[in-house]
């Protein structure tokens, strides 16, 4: 393997890397790298963690150094979050440079957003829904002269899933210039490849991480059978398990719908495990915070939707718990990827019913790779399980009514 110098980055981005920890470039670096500073449009398929991102911001600010002029670079990524994450790492690496860049979603006032695109940023990166929402009511800016055109996340971009942004990213193609360079990256960009080669006008540099498994191997994948009534209590065993070995682990529970986020959270905050949450019913405010506790360490525990499923980079994230099973592979693979990243260990677990036993064995036809059965003492979850199960009643009937519980049964008799 190379080092940064030798695929075309100029010094003071090679020093820039370093001071970051970033030494030697990952296999989706090395290879899409010099394609892009070669001027060719490019779509990079590499696991979770595996620097994607630095892969595009590195070449970008590159060129921008050579011939700076804004609006240089467009970034659309399907979260608020991973914006934020993506303007981060442009901020970070583009110091010395004075980039400007801007961050444009939904949830954060409008009128401050277009002041910013009218001050010409180098690099504009936004969520389609409120982009295409500014292009569609204000005229006091222009991409007409974008260099680059990066898709991050592509295949969720042109999925017409719950939130479907194909309508939207029609609005912003259509004002950008023919002449670009396009870039798409994803862990699971296969399933659309044909529909994303479209949007590459140019024959694009394709690059896929050759190997049989689509998950990282220092990923411990395993799952717990479990009867839907039984599954919080497993819930509230494994995190007490984890919380008393391990006290600098983060975890993030994933469920599948808000109301579901919002009990779980009331449930192991009855249970004093320090927990937050993440999910769209939330205010973009309290989004924001409740991710920067949780990346902070104050809170130990995320209960998410898949909101948080892609792409977000918390290298204290220990272990994933899947309290649902993924209906979809694709969601499998980027929700145990929120650990095990950039080389580091992590444990995925999925508690799975009788019901889904049909959606693991896709699950593991897709990666690749067998689950193991993670040991549970199962005495031990019996023991708790009317308790847990009268807690989730209560929070049930709390979020429902919104009164606080009339009696708090004691806890505290969780020994394990
Ligand atoms: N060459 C490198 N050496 C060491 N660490 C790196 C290198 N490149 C990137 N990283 C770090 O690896 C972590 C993961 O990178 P990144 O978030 O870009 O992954 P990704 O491939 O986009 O993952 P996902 O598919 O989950 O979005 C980040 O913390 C990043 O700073």
């Amino acid at each position: 393997m190379g080092d940064f110098s030798s695929l075309g980055l100029s010094d003071w981005l090679v020093k820039q890397c370093k001071q970051l920890g970033i030494n030697k470039p990952t296999p989706v670096q090395e290879n899409c790298m010099p394609a892009i500073l070669q001027g060719r449009d490019c779509m990079g398929c590499a696991k979770t963690g595996s620097g994607k991102t630095a892969a595009f911001v590195l070449p970008v600010l590159q060129k921008l150094s050579e011939d700076p002029y804004g609006i240089f670079c467009l970034v659309l990524t399907p979260t608020r979050s991973l914006a934020y994450q993506i303007a981060e790492q442009f901020r970070v690496l583009g110091k010395p440079l004075g980039l400007k860049e801007c961050i444009i979603v939904g949830g954060m006032d409008m009128v401050t957003q277009a002041l910013e695109l009218s001050n010409q940023p180098h690099v504009v990166v936004a969520t389609p829904g409120r982009l295409a929402d500014h292009i569609r009511s204000s005229n006091t800016f222009s991409m007409k002269r974008i260099q680059f055109l990066i898709l991050d996340e592509a295949d969720r971009l042109l999925e017409q899933g719950c939130t479907d942004f194909t309508k939207d990213l029609e609005v912003i193609l259509e004002i950008l210039p023919a002449k670009r360079q396009t870039m798409l990256f994803s862990a699971t960009l296969t399933d659309t490849l044909q529909e994303l080669k479209s949007i590459a006008m140019n024959e694009p540099f394709f690059w896929e991480s050759k190997s049989e498994t689509r998950t990282v191997e220092e990923l411990d994948q395993r799952y717990i059978l479990t009867p839907e009534k039984v599954k919080d209590a497993y819930l509230v065993h494994l995190i007490q398990t984890f919380t008393d070995e391990h006290d600098d682990w983060s975890i993030i529970i994933f469920t599948n719908t808000c109301k579901s986020c919002q009990i779980l959270t009331m449930m192991l905050r009855e249970f004093n495990f320090p927990t937050i949450s993440l999910h769209s019913m939330m205010k973009q405010k309290q989004r924001f915070a409740n991710l920067a506790k949780f990346k902070a360490s104050v809170y130990k525990i995320l209960i998410a939707t898949d909101v948080a499923a892609r792409g977000l980079d918390i290298p204290t994230v220990q272990v994933v718990i899947n309290h649902n099973t993924p209906g979809l592979p694709k969601i499998y693979i980027h929700r145990v990827g929120r650990t095990a990243r950039a080389g580091r260990n992590g444990v995925s677990i999925t508690l799975v019913t009788q019901y889904d036993i049909h959606l693991i064995h896709s699950i593991e036809e897709q990666i690749q790779t067998k689950l193991k059965e993670y040991p549970v003492e199962e005495k031990e979850v019996l023991k708790i399980l009317t308790q847990v199960n009268v807690t989730r009643r209560e929070c049930e009937i709390v979020r429902i009514y919104k009164v606080p519980p009339v009696q708090t049964v004691c806890k505290s008799f969780i020994v394990l």
